[in-house]
């Protein structure tokens, strides 16, 4: 049963009164087409025993077509373009892990032997590999399916294909900060406070707080080699101490929950607790949409995609916002191709700090280097002052992803082309060639078909010599490896994946920042004023000068202003009129209060 409730419950459910769960943590991935399993139901395709259609192995597939030494940087925006990527990709989408890392028939570690049974699904290294280091495989566990899911009965002759969970709320609502789960909302939450959530130390310098500590039991995060113990941070999602550049903007967006809190508990002493919480939730929500969709897509979808997109036209009952999950394992994973292997790190006049910039493996799971090492602002200045890693069709992940990703905290490095190429095997994702025909493109019955979306001959022919066939080509390797739709920084079959997912999202949230009533008229002004340069001089250390769009590339100091001439929300549109008023009186009440603080 749902109730009418004003605000976002914690877990999404609800949201679609007609159908509560959509969207909702915890809940299947939506499907586009049909999932494609090898047995038509449960084992992936490519698994060493297929020997049907052979797949090439996906470390194979990721030397071949996913691993680069060299690098073009962007000529338009900056480092932050990957970051808010990968910060909304912690919004709206957590597979669901294997519940083990052992084999379920001996509890063995997949690590150690390197088989597929049940839950391991290793990825086998090549003998020949050149970087492997004599290493035969990489762990990966299949992740959970759906209770019941995977199965075939055969007295009724049907099937159940194998689905997988998303862990968040699909919608983009800030769960990445406040948690997906009611439980994981209380532990952020600090409950002895009115609508703060629970601060950590203070930042050296400034006193402003981190984000707390996730305390027992111990983390991945004391692993670092210099023996320091510092714990992972705690955020509403367990990805936050990923790389540092993460976990910086985790910092400023939890500050930024408190900073709105404390300023409407001034404008409105007598709220409780709750409908502080709730209201500074609903803001902190509300921007990161406007961010996205008003400052951050138009970068990435370009004219045409926005165009395709649309203007919002209301809220759709009818469209499901639920992650897709071949938007989860291969198409919003092109962030991966934009990762820049180094982490800089300036000082206020954009000099480089005294502890340097960091490789970006040593950035990995590392907290200690914030509260160690000059705090987020350096980071942070990193992010925007430097321009990111161009979308290139021959340049897509760097050894540091490939060779080396945790390397830090793992026993075995992992690769990150490799785990998501066998990821997509694991979800049971159609082949490339059906996405094609999904998206209106030409059915690739051959290699050269694929010429006006994958120009390149010689990738091509790299496929062509991998998979034999087109039906063999995996979605993520070949969405990667298309050219750029000019002024988009995406490929013809990733930009229709992207806008379909992107419309849903949008459409299909009742609590979508626009959807009328969401807001007053007066206070979505106010949002739009929103900007990721206005979160970041409020809530970083001491960031006081910025471009005004991050995104876009500037050369300190050309093109920054001071903070001071970033325009902000203004809160006191969220004043609430005194009890007792007659109703036209409270009617007028926004304005009476915004005029009078005019
Ligand atoms: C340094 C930066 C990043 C690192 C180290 C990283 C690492 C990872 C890892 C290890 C996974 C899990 C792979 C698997 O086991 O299947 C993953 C998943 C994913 N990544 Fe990233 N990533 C980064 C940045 C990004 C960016 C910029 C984006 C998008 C713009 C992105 C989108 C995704 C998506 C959509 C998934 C699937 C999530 C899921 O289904 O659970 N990542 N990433
Ligand atoms: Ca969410």
């Amino acid at each position: 049963m749902c109730f009418h409730q004003k605000y976002r419950t914690q877990d999404g459910s609800c949201n679609n009164l007609q159908h509560p769960k959509w969207g909702a943590s915890a809940t299947a991935f939506e499907r586009l087409l049909k999932p494609a399993y090898k047995d038509g139901f449960n084992l992936p395709r490519g698994s060493t025993n297929d020997n049907q259609h052979p797949l090439p192995l996906a470390r194979l597939v990721s030397t071949t077509v996913m691993r680069s030494e060299t690098m073009t940087l962007e000529n338009q925006f900056t480092k932050m373009l990957m970051q808010w990527g990968q910060l909304l990709t912690h919004d709206v989408v957590r597979t669901v892990a294997a519940i083990s890392n052992s084999r379920f028939s001996d509890g063995k570690r997949c690590s150690e032997v390197c088989t597929e049974d049940p839950p391991c699904f290793s990825i086998l290294i090549p003998e020949n590999d050149p970087f492997a280091q004599g290493k035969r495989c990489m762990p990966l566990m299949r992740s959970s399916p759906v209770c019941g899911s995977g199965e075939a009965f055969l007295l009724i002759n049907s099937v159940l294909p194998r689905e997988q969970m998303n862990h968040l709320t699909s919608y983009i609502d800030a769960s990445n900060v406040y948690g997906s789960t009611e439980h994981e909302s209380q532990q952020l939450r600090d409950l002895t406070s009115k609508g703060f959530l629970r601060k950590g130390d203070a930042a050296p310098g400034s006193g402003k707080p981190f984000m707390p500590f996730a305390m027992s039991p111990p983390t991945v995060c004391q692993n670092n080699r210099d023996n320091t113990s510092i714990p992972c941070f705690l955020s509403g999602d367990i990805r936050a101490n990923e790389h540092l550049g993460l976990t910086a903007m985790h910092t400023i967006w939890f500050r930024e929950h408190n900073r709105i809190a404390a300023k409407l508990l001034e404008l409105n002493p007598k709220w409780n607790s709750n409908t502080i919480y709730h209201e500074a939730r609903k803001i902190v929500g509300a921007q990161m949409q406007h961010i996205t969709y008003s400052h951050w897509l138009p970068k990435i979808l370009g004219v045409a995609g926005m165009r395709r997109l649309g203007e919002y036209k209301g809220y759709d009952p009818n469209t499901n916002a639920g992650i897709s999950n071949s938007f989860a394992t291969a198409a919003f994973r092109f962030g991966h191709t934009m990762i820049d292997p180094v982490v800089y790190r300036f000082n206020k006049t954009f000099g480089v700090i005294p502890e340097g910039h960091l490789p970006l493996q040593k950035a990995f799971f590392s907290p200690f280097r914030i509260v160690r090492e000059g705090g987020i602002d350096p980071i942070l200045r990193g992010l925007f002052g430097r321009p990111g890693k161009m979308r290139v069709s021959t340049e897509q992940l760097s050894p540091v992803l490939t060779e080396q990703l945790f390397a830090t905290t793992r026993a075995v490095n992992l690769d990150l082309a490799s785990l998501s190429i066998q990821r997509g095997r694991d979800h049971g994702i159609p082949p490339y060639k059906d996405y094609r025909v999904f998206c209106n493109l030409t059915s690739a019955q051959d290699f050269e078909d694929l010429r006006n979306e994958i120009k390149n001959p010689e990738i091509r022919e790299k496929l062509k010599k991998l998979y034999g066939i087109t039906e063999n080509i995996d979605l993520f390797p070949a969405l990667m490896n298309e050219d750029l739709v000019p002024g988009t920084r995406l490929g013809a079959t990733l930009l229709c994946l992207l806008v379909i997912e992107f419309q849903k999202l949008r459409d299909g949230d009742r609590f979508w920042y626009e959807n009328p009533g969401v807001f007053t008229p007066a206070q979505l002004t106010q949002i739009r004023q929103a900007s990721l340069a206005r979160v970041l001089c409020d809530n970083a250390d001491d960031i006081t000068e910025i471009q005004p769009d991050v995104f876009q590339i500037a050369d300190f100091p050309h093109g920054f202003v001071s903070c001071s001439d970033i325009p902000y929300i203004d809160l006191r549109l969220w004043q609430q009129c005194y009890e007792g008023m007659t109703l036209i009186l409270q009617l007028m009440c926004p304005t009476i209060v915004f005029i009078y603080h005019r």
